[in-house]
């Protein structure tokens, strides 16, 4: 019988699970093959952590947030323990066969690698922001607009209530998806995405214009959203294990701006890890679910470098190259048609 590790790695998001039960239960029943999980992204990899995944261990999984696994940025190549050589010796001793890495772009650049120095590994595309280009969606990224919709109406109550501004923050990193979701389902009266900067002058003059009609604006945006004096998306909170800024605090700084220029009160809200959390909706779980299934699959035969992929309504495999290094933007055709109806 063939044996398999999975892992995920980077950000946690709704339906990872679905993915971890979907892989091994094709995996016991339609192919003879059985897994074992490595617990905190590519640490358990390294340090060979791992925790037996049995039909049994995944029963009932689908419907929980996070990932029974853990997760975290450790790099595979992390010194002093890291590197090719040492993750060998580990799925040799453990009689692993090949790897399966869930995350995103940042865990299949690593995969890649891996790869490239002879460590057999497939991947499953995850991520909230809803960013890669190979895959027409990711699952979480249905739980989270639900989440950030569900936000933006109970904001709307109280901001009607007391005829204020409210700003609604969203994650998504350098990509608006979540923002253009939340804020069309939500019916916001501005949506201020990274893809399409905007200046001051015009977001007071939709926001003015909502208030002439006696009514309170909801503005949603996202956290890389910039105006159009800003070089980079706006961070005050450091990097993360990886390096990069941790984004967040756009609407913090709108806020006032707003206020001061429009004299309408203005409060903002920055909804965060809230997004990732909790149970995923249906359409994440079929989703994972499916992913979970196709990666099985892609071991059965031995296609090592593929990640799974949503094309239409098709599952597809292409190779990790197409998955890393494209960011998959809101298309300003889209961002201008919810733009028509602002104000
Ligand atoms: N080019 C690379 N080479 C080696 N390791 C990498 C590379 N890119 C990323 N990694 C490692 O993979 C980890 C996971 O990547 P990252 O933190 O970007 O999360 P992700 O998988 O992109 O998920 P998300 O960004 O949605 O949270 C990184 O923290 C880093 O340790
Ligand atoms: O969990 P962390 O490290 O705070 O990262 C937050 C980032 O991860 C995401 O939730 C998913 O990539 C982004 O939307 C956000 O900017
Ligand atoms: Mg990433």
């Amino acid at each position: 019988m063939a044996r398999y590790g999975i892992l995920t790695s980077g950000g946690d998001c709704p339906g990872l699970n679905a993915v971890i039960r979907g892989a091994v239960l094709q995996g016991n029943m339609v192919h003879d093959q059985e897994f074992v999980g490595f617990r905190d992204g590519y640490k358990g990899l390294v340090y060979g952590d791992i925790k037996l995944l049995t039909r049994s261990a995944v029963r009932g999984i689908s419907s929980r947030g996070g990932t029974i696994l853990g997760t975290s940025r450790f790099g595979p190549y992390s010194e002093p323990d890291g590197g090719p050589d040492a993750i060998k010796n580990v799925l040799e001793e453990l009689e692993v066969d090949g790897v399966v890495a869930i995350g995103g772009d940042g865990t299949m650049a690593a995969a890649n690698r891996l790869l490239g120095d002879g460590i057999p590994m497939v991947g499953v595309p995850k991520t909230i922001d809803n960013d890669l280009e190979a895959t027409d969606y990711t699952f979480g990224f249905s739980t989270a607009v639900e989440i950030a919709t569900e936000s933006a109406d109970r904001l709307r109550t109280t901001g009607d209530s007391h005829m204020r501004c409210m700003v609604l923050e969203l994650m998504g990193r350098h990509a608006g998806w979540i923002a253009m979701y939340a804020g069309i389902a939500s019916g916001a009266h501005a949506i201020l995405i990274p893809e399409a900067p905007e200046s001051l002058d015009q977001i007071c003059q939709w926001v003015e214009s909502v208030k002439d009609r006696r009514r309170a604006p909801l503005i949603v945006v996202a956290e890389g959203f910039t105006l159009p004096d800003m070089t980079d998306a706006f961070s005050d909170r450091g990097l993360d294990e990886f390096n990069r800024p941790r984004l967040g605090g756009i609407g913090e700084i709108l806020a006032p701006l707003i206020e001061e220029r429009t004299g309408i009160t203005t409060r903002a809200t920055v909804l965060g890890h809230i997004q990732r959390g909790g149970v995923p909706t249906g359409f994440d779980r079929v989703l994972g679910t499916r992913f979970g299934q196709a990666i099985s699959d892609v071991l059965a035969d031995g296609d090592w470098g593929k990640m799974v992929a949503l094309r239409g309504t098709a599952i597809e495999r292409v190779p990790f190259a197409d998955a890393v290094g494209h960011t998959k933007n809101v298309p300003l055709d889209f961002y201008r048609g919810a733009r028509a109806l602002f104000g």
